[in-house]
C-alpha cells in the first residue's frame, strides 16, 4: 500500500493486520450516527447528533492540571441546550454566536445537556450520516486506520473475489464480498448495513467451519503412532487405586485406549465437570503410553499446577517404571540442560510443564502422547502445533469448562469428544449461599464454625481487572484482616500471583498438610488444586467473576465425602447480576451453569467466551448469531462432502483463501 511504510506496517501488525485482506476485513467497532436527530426522541445517555444555533459565546473554564471545559448554549427547536466539550479548547474559534452547528455527543435528557465529542459543520452532518469507528491500540490512531482502509478499498475494490459459493450466496441473499466490505466500512443505510453485517457474519462462520472441518478430515487420515500398551499392567494399576472408577471414567478410558492402538493420530477432547476425576483418566493414558515404551507429556497452563501434578503423579506411580521430570521456567540453566538431556535420551518418560515443553529446543526420545490440561486456554492453531511435535504423538486435551453442545462444536469442532458425565459416588452436592457484602460478619462466623469442626477454607479475594499490583494489595489487606480475626486458633496463609514459585509451592504444601486452615488467595487457585479436606469456598465480590470461573472456584471444594459449602459475597448492580448469583445458588451442574451463563450473557462478553474456549470472532457472535453459526456449519460440511469440490471453478477463490489460511496442507 502506498503510504504504508515499514513503521506503519509494524504498528498495523500490532492489530494483527498483516495484509491488504486483513485491512479490508478489519471491521469497525461501531458506527457513530451523524444524522441529525431531534432531542425529543433521544434516549438518555445515548450518543446522538443535534443541530441548532449558537446562543452564547463559548466560555472556557480551567480546572485541575491541564484540564479544561468549554461550554456554550445551543438553541435546538426552541430548547436551550448546554453543550460542553472537555479538553478541546481549540474548538472555541469555530463556535460563533448566531452560527448553525451540529454536535455529536452524549445526551443528558434530564438536564438538557450534551457532552460533545465531535463538532460537525452542518454540511458534513448532512452528507455523511454514519461514520465508522475502528478498534485501535496505542500504536495506531483511529484516523490513521480509517485513512488506510479507505485507500485500500479504493485501490483494491475491483479485485475482491467473493468467497462464498454463488449458490449459497443466492440462497441467503448475501452481498458480494466487494459490496459487503464497502458497506461495512462506509455504510449507506441502516438496511444495507444490516445486510452487510449478516453477510460478514455468515462468511466468517462459514470460513471458520470450513477450516475446522477440513482440518478434522485431514487429521482423520493422518498416520499416527500405534501405541501397543500392556493391558495387564494397566489393569493392575487400576486395581490398586483406592477407589473404583466410575462408569463414565471406564468408558472414557476405553475410548482413549482404542485411539492409542489405532494407527491414526489421536485428537481427542476429554470433557468433565470439576471434580469428575479427569486426572486419573489422564494418568491411566500416560501409563498406557509408557508401558508401550513411549514418553508422555502433560502440559498445563501455570507452573503451580505443573508442580502439583508432578507431585501427585509421582506419588501415584510410585514403584512403577515412570520417571517424572518437571520442566518449568524456574529451573536454572544448568538444571534445564540436564533435564533436556534426560528427555532426549528417554531417561525421563513423563514430562510435565507449561507450554515450555513444546518449544523447539525440547527434543524427545520417543514422544507418544501429549495431554493438555485446561486446554480452553489453547486455540485451534496451538493445538495443531502440538500435534506436529516429534512423530505425531497422540493428543488428549482435557477441559473442565462445560460448554453447551452447540458452542462445543465451534470450539472443538476438529476433535473427537469424550465426556465424563458422572461424579464419583458418595459426593454430596455443594451448598451455595449468596450474601450481600454487609453480611460479611455472618459469613465469617459460619466459616469459624466449620473451622472448629476441622475443615479447611479457601477465601478468594476480589478481582481487580487489569492490575495485578492492586490484586496483590487487596489480597494482602484482606489476609491481614482475616489473620487478625482467625489467628491464633487457626492459621491463615496467603497466595497471590506475585509470589515466587517456591513460595507459592510452600504455601500450597502447608495448606495440603493442614498446617494452614485458611487460605486467602487471588484466583491462582482457580484450576486444578485438589485438597479433599477443604470444604468451604468463600468468594468476595463474586459478581465480578464469570459464571464459568465461579463454578471452577467452587469446584475446589466438595472433593471428598464431607458436606461442602460455597459462600458468595456480592452486591450485583442489576437484574442480570442477581440472576447470575441465583444460578450459582440453584445448581451445581456445570452444564446448566454454562447454559444459563450463555442465556444471561446474550452476546458480547468476550471474557466469558475466552474462558469457554470458543474462539473470538471479529464480527459474528457465536451466542447471539447461533442460528447463522449452525447453518454455516452445516453448509461447510455439505461442501466438503461434494466430490472434487475444490476443482469447481466457482470455488476457486475459496480454495485460494483456504490455501492461505489453512491449518493443514491437505484438503481431500
Ligand atoms: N472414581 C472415583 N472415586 C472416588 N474418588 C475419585 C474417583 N476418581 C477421582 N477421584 C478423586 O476425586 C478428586 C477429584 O478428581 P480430579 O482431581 O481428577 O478431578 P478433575 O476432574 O481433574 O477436576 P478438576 O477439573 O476440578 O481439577 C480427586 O481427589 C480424586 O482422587
Amino acid at each position: 500500500m502506498p503510504g504504508v511504510g515499514p513503521k506503519t506496517a509494524e504498528n498495523l501488525a500490532t492489530l494483527n493486520i498483516l495484509s491488504v485482506e486483513n485491512l479490508l476485513t478489519y471491521y469497525p467497532l461501531r458506527y457513530d450516527n451523524f444524522e441529525v436527530q431531534s432531542v425529543q426522541n433521544a434516549k438518555d445517555q445515548e450518543k446522538i447528533t443535534i443541530k441548532g444555533t449558537v446562543m452564547s459565546e463559548p466560555v472556557i473554564a480551567r480546572f485541575g492540571y491541564k484540564k479544561n471545559r468549554l461550554s456554550f448554549r445551543l438553541m435546538v427547536n426552541r430548547e436551550v441546550i448546554l453543550v460542553t466539550f472537555f479538553n478541546q479548547p481549540y474548538l472555541k474559534s469555530k463556535i460563533e454566536l448566531g452560527r448553525d452547528l451540529a454536535v455529536f455527543g452524549k445526551w443528558d435528557g434530564q438536564h438538557l445537556r450534551m457532552t460533545g465529542s465531535k463538532l460537525i459543520t452542518v454540511d458534513t452532518a448532512e452528507s455523511h450520516s454514519y461514520s465508522a469507528v475502528y478498534p485501535t491500540n496505542k500504536n495506531v490512531k483511529k484516523a490513521t486506520i480509517k485513512k488506510i482502509i479507505t485507500a485500500a478499498f479504493k485501490q483494491y475494490e475491483n479485485v475482491i473475489p467473493t468467497l462464498i459459493p454463488e449458490s449459497l450466496r443466492q440462497q441467503y441473499h448475501l452481498m458480494s464480498r466487494k459490496e459487503m466490505i464497502r458497506e461495512m466500512h462506509f455504510p449507506t443505510s441502516d438496511e444495507q448495513s444490516k445486510l452487510a453485517k449478516r453477510s460478514a457474519t455468515y462468511e466468517e462462520f462459514f470460513l471458520f467451519q470450513l477450516r475446522l472441518q477440513a482440518t478434522k478430515r485431514a487429521n482423520q487420515k493422518r498416520n499416527g503412532l500405534v501405541i501397543k500398551y500392556h493391558n495387564d499392567e494397566i489393569k493392575s494399576f487400576i486395581g490398586q487405586l483406592p477407589y473404583e472408577l466410575t462408569k463414565a471414567q471406564k468408558r472414557v478410558v476405553n475410548e482413549i485406549c482404542r485411539d492409542l492402538l489405532e494407527p491414526v493420530q489421536m485428537n481427542r477432547l476429554l470433557q468433565g465437570d470439576v471434580g469428575s476425576g479427569k486426572t486419573i483418566v489422564a494418568a491411566i493414558a500416560i501409563y498406557a503410553a509408557i508401558t508401550a515404551g513411549y514418553q508422555a507429556a502433560l502440559m498445563v497452563p501455570t507452573e503451580i499446577l505443573a508442580e502439583q501434578h508432578a507431585q501427585n503423579l509421582a506419588h501415584l506411580f510410585e514403584g512403577l517404571p515412570v520417571n517424572v521430570g518437571l520442566l518449568t521456567g524456574s529451573l536454572t540453566a544448568k538444571q534445564h540442560r540436564i533435564l533436556e538431556d534426560q528427555i532426549r535420551t528417554g531417561a525421563i518418560n513423563l514430562i510435565i510443564g507449561t507450554h515450555a515443553l513444546i518449544q523447539d529446543s525440547v527434543e524427545y526420545a520417543n514422544l507418544g502422547l501429549i495431554i493438555t490440561d485446561e486446554q480452553h486456554r489453547f486455540g485451534v492453531n496451538q493445538r495443531q502445533k502440538l500435534r506436529e511435535k516429534g512423530d505425531r504423538p497422540d493428543v488428549l486435551a482435557m477441559t473442565a469448562t462445560p460448554i453447551p453442545r452447540t458452542l462445543a462444536i465451534t470450539a472443538y469442532g476438529e476433535m473427537d469428544v469424550s465426556i465424563i458425565d458422572e461424579l464419583p459416588a458418595g459426593r454430596l452436592p455443594i451448598q451455595t449461599r449468596w450474601l450481600r457484602s454487609n453480611q460479611n460478619g455472618v459469613a465469617l462466623e459460619f466459616v469459624a464454625q466449620e473451622l472448629k469442626k476441622g475443615a479447611q477454607v479457601y477465601i478468594v479475594t476480589p478481582l481487580i481487572e487489569e492490575s495485578e499490583a492492586l490484586d496483590v494489595q487487596n489480597a494482602t489487606a484482606l489476609y491481614e484482616q482475616l489473620a487478625a480475626y482467625f489467628e491464633p486458633q487457626f492459621k491463615v496463609g496467603l497466595l497471590h500471583g506475585r509470589l515466587s514459585n517456591d513460595d507459592k509451592d510452600a504455601v500450597m504444601e502447608q495448606f495440603k498438610a493442614n498446617e494452614l486452615q485458611v487460605l486467602v488467595s487471588t484466583t491462582v487457585i482457580e484450576v486444578g488444586v485438589d485438597v479433599a479436606n477443604a470444604t468451604v469456598m468463600m468468594i468476595y465480590d463474586a459478581d465480578r467473576f464469570g459464571l464459568a470461573q465461579l463454578h471452577q472456584l467452587r469446584g475446589r471444594v466438595g472433593r471428598g465425602k464431607q458436606q461442602s459449602y460455597c459462600i458468595l459475597l456480592a452486591d450485583p448492580k442489576n437484574e442480570v447480576g442477581v440472576a447470575r448469583m441465583q444460578t450459582m445458588v440453584d445448581t451445581t451442574d456445570g452444564f446448566v451453569v454454562a447454559q444459563k451463563d450463555m442465556e444471561l450473557r446474550g452476546s458480547g462478553d468476550i471474557l466469558g467466551q475466552k474462558q469457554s474456549g470458543v474462539p473470538e470472532f471479529k464480527i459474528g457472535d457465536p451466542v447471539g448469531d447461533l442460528k447463522i453459526l449452525e447453518i454455516a456449519q452445516h453448509d461447510a460440511a455439505e461442501l466438503l462432502k461434494m466430490p472434487h469440490w475444490d476443482d469447481v471453478t466457482d470455488n476457486i477463490p475459496l480454495v485460494a483463501y483456504l490455501k492461505r489460511h489453512q491449518l493443514q496442507t491437505h484438503f481431500d
